[in-house]
């Protein structure tokens, strides 16, 4: 059944965000507008590729080194760097040519992804001193601000793996230099990047959440409800119909609370926001085909669940413990910033 769903649902559609602290504006600005010229000039993003910084990817697996104490962090190669590794390992410089514009430093240097999986994996592992990862585990061993430039990286390699010709045509399409489009030579057709949209929603009754798990999930993980939006919905018209689907719920309202762009299975735009629901209404009606389980949450078991590390080792015997996604996921987000609120009230 199609659902409407009216703007008045969104409780405060004009909530303020605080983006980015303190952070220098003006340089911001000046960032985003060098990046902008990289996109729609060839000639520019090739000279910047030169003095850029490279992240190597094999197979579109990251490269990560790791320091001293043993902690993780991304492996950011010079440009002329990369181009002594292909040297030495025979390779053709021009490879270089195929990375994909990502970012841009804090020091203004632009900055770039290259898969190498043509290359010998540990051949390039030793010459850098590093690790290739597959990015899930990536996630656990890196710092919370650098998963958003692998993940980025990772997604668009992905997607020009993926989108080497024209549906139209069938033709194979070409890329500019930034990598920001390919575009099909007989017919113009011009492919962007994309990500689909998904809304994912912390459901609660006013004393309790509901988290669920597909039975895909490792054991014992419970999450928030996710969904994609369908053609032509609204955010506020999936998160309703995703509720009643997967758990047989209707929605009261619904609060907005942040974004993320998720690589997995492929690039998806997570919207996540709060919802409500009548505590008079509030009995699961779980859809088996999509879930395998959907309970309410107390503060407390939620608490402990947020308190649990991934993949809980217990004793032989003994029941998994539950526990949630980790805090890169933005359902933990959620999680958090209800348990945080329900404290307060
Ligand atoms: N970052 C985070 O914290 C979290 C992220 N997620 C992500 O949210 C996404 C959506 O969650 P999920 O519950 O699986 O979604 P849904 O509840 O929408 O169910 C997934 C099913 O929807 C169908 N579908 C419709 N449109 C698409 C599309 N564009 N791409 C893929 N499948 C589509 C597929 O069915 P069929 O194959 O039958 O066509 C698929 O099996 C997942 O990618 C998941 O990884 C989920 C939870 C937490
Ligand atoms: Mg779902």
């Amino acid at each position: 059944m199609v659902m409407h769903c009216c703007s008045s649902m969104v409780r405060s559609p004009f909530r303020s965000l605080q983006l980015f602290g303190s952070r220098d504006c003006s340089s911001y600005v000046s960032r985003m507008r060098y990046l902008m010229r990289l996109k729609e000039d060839d000639e520019a993003c090739r000279t910047a590729l030169q003095s850029g910084n490279v992240l190597l990817y094999h197979k579109l697996e990251p490269l990560l080194t790791q320091t001293q104490k043993g902690m993780y962090h991304l492996h950011m190669l010079q440009a002329t760097d990369v181009k002594g590794i292909l040297g030495k390992l025979g390779k053709d410089e021009q490879l270089l040519n195929t990375s994909v514009l990502i970012g841009c430093s804090d020091n203004d240097a632009a900055q770039f992804s290259l898969d190498v999986g043509s290359l010998e994996k540990a051949a390039v592992e030793e010459m850098c001193g590093g690790v290739f990862v597959d990015l899930r585990k990536a996630f656990f061993l890196l710092k919370e601000k650098d998963t958003p430039l692998v993940t980025k990286g990772q997604a668009l390699l992905r997607w020009h793996q993926t989108h080497a010709y024209c549906s139209a045509t069938g033709e194979p399409t070409q890329r500019n230099q930034a990598g920001s489009q390919r575009v099909s030579p007989t017919n113009g057709a011009t492919y962007y990047p994309q990500m689909a949209p998904v809304v994912i929603v912390l459901v609660s009754d006013g004393k309790r959440c509901l988290l669920a798990r597909q039975s895909t999930f490792p054991e014992g993980m419970y999450s928030a409800l996710a969904g994609f939006c369908d053609m032509g919905e609204t955010i506020e018209e999936t998160l309703r119909r995703e509720v009643a689907e997967e758990v047989g719920l209707e929605v009261e309202s619904l609060q907005y609370s942040s974004s993320q762009h998720w690589p997995f299975p492929q690039s998806s735009f997570m919207v996540a926001c709060h919802a409500t629901v009548s505590s008079d209404n509030a009995e699961v009606n779980l859809n088996g085909v999509e879930l395998e389980d959907a309970r309410w949450f107390t503060l407390e078991e939620t608490e402990d669940a947020l308190k649990k590390k991934a993949f809980p080792q217990g004793a032989k015997g003994e029941p998994t413990a539950i526990w949630v996604p980790p805090r890169y996921a933005i359902a933990n987000k959620l999680i958090r910033e209800w348990a945080i609120q329900q404290k307060k009230s």
